[in-house]
């Protein structure tokens, strides 16, 4: 049985096979970018395969003063955070809105037992936070919310539908906030990656 790791891109399938050390008990794939595409093509490898859970796995931005550049965050629940409905009076989570839904899954603490890092919620989104604003409302949105990237709720979704473990680990590229790209410290959230994922090995 194999336990299987999904990154988004190329770079951070990458850097977590470096920590691995060729492990072959452990699976590492590109799932791409985004919520649905993560969920879609994760369900597609728990489909052909047989895994005895799935790590989401790669670089976030951390909400200031919850985390730092290089730091590593095991998640402990990954938040559906822009799934759901604006309203005049504040934003409403999907489980509100009466049709069925989770805005929220819990990790499995088994899975990173062995993995050094912070503890505390990953929220997922679509849209990569680029204001000021949009990041004060969601930390107060979600008081654990400590990062923020675009795929684990997707996998963690594709995850419960076959019944396995899901668990998430990020390691920090940016602090969330108005836009700037060029700021993103890729590398050093890339060997906080490798490093981090070495206890799975
Ligand atoms: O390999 C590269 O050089 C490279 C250049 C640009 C971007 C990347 C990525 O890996 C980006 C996709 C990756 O980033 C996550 N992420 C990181 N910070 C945030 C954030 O502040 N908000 C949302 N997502 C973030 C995302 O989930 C992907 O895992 C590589």
């Amino acid at each position: 049985m194999t336990l299987l790791i999904v990154t988004a891109v190329d770079a951070e399938r990458d850097a977590v096979r470096a920590g691995l050390k060729d492990n072959a008990d452990i699976s590492v794939q590109t799932i791409g970018l985004g919520p649905a595409q993560a969920a879609a093509a994760t369900a597609l490898l728990l489909a052909k395969g047989n895994y005895t859970g799935v790590i989401s796995a790669g670089i976030a931005g951390a909400f200031a003063g919850r985390a730092e550049i290089g730091d590593t965050v095991i998640a402990t629940r990954a938040i559906a955070a822009d799934l759901g409905a604006q309203s005049p009076r504040g934003w409403l989570p999907v489980v509100s809105l009466g049709f069925g839904g989770v805005s929220s899954i819990s990790c499995d603490v088994n899975l990173t037992k062995d993995v050094e890092g912070q503890r505390g919620a990953v929220l997922t989104l679509a849209t990569v936070t680029g204001t000021k604003e949009t990041a004060e409302e969601l930390a107060g949105r979600y008081p654990d919310g400590t990062a923020e990237a675009m795929e684990g709720f997707g996998v963690a979704t594709a995850a419960k539908l076959v019944g396995i473990p899901f668990a998430e680990i990020r390691t920090i590229s940016n602090i969330v906030g108005p836009r700037d790209k060029d700021g993103w410290k890729l590398q050093e959230a890339f060997a906080a990656l490798t490093k981090a994922v070495g206890g799975l090995a």
